[in-house]
């Protein structure tokens, strides 16, 4: 997926933001559910790398290492740390649900495994930490427009954006709305 840099990150939402705009749905919600839908298609790359390895879906040590990470950039952005965490924790659970998911499809169905097995450290995981950056940007940028009433109704507009763009399957549509719980409202205190 090319290198990261002001180009690709300023240029991916940007089929998707004209066209929601066009729509009447608020981009700046878009900008969060589309980083959502692309890290949970990365979690087909972090199936593909540990399936039929000693690797386990769970690593509870890495989850770990990333809600402090997060809490702790949360907390220089002026952001709740606990919010921002929650958040997370529903990215690392609906990834893991996508896992859980080709695991079962694969064991049932050989011919559709993966016929390559991408490096977890190397290629995938490095993938999911540039989209914690973009993410915790996002959720940032998008502070006052989760506090608002109207935040569940737009976002879940927005999820929908995303899931057509992304043609994701019932599995990753499934993963998506168990993304989603924490957005709303986090980042703000009391
Ligand atoms: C994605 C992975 O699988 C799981 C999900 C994680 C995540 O969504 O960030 C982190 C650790 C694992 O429990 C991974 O191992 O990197």
């Amino acid at each position: 997926v090319g290198t990261a840099g002001p180009a690709t990150a300023t240029e991916r939402p940007a089929p998707v933001r004209p066209t929601a705009a066009a729509h009447g749905l608020p981009a700046d919600l878009a900008s969060v559910t589309e980083l959502l839908a692309q890290r949970l298609l990365l979690a087909d790359k972090v199936a593909a790398a540990k399936y039929g390895t000693d690797t386990p879906i769970d690593d509870p040590e890495r989850e770990a290492r990333i809600l402090d990470d997060v809490r702790a950039r949360a907390a220089g952005l002026g952001l709740e740390p606990d919010a921002v965490a929650a958040v997370f924790r529903d990215q690392v659970e609906a990834n893991k649900l996508v896992q859980r998911g080709l695991y079962a499809r694969w064991d049932a169905h050989p011919a559709e495994r993966p016929t390559e097995r991408p490096d977890l450290a190397k290629e995938v995981r490095p993938a999911l930490d540039r989209i914690t950056t973009q993410l915790l940007a996002a959720l940032d940028e998008t502070e006052r427009a989760r506090a608002l009433p109207s935040c569940g109704p737009r976002l879940a507009t927005a999820a929908g954006w995303s899931a057509y763009t992304h043609r994701l399957d019932t599995l990753h549509l499934k993963a998506l709305g168990r993304a989603l719980p924490s957005v709303c409202g986090a980042g703000l205190t009391g």
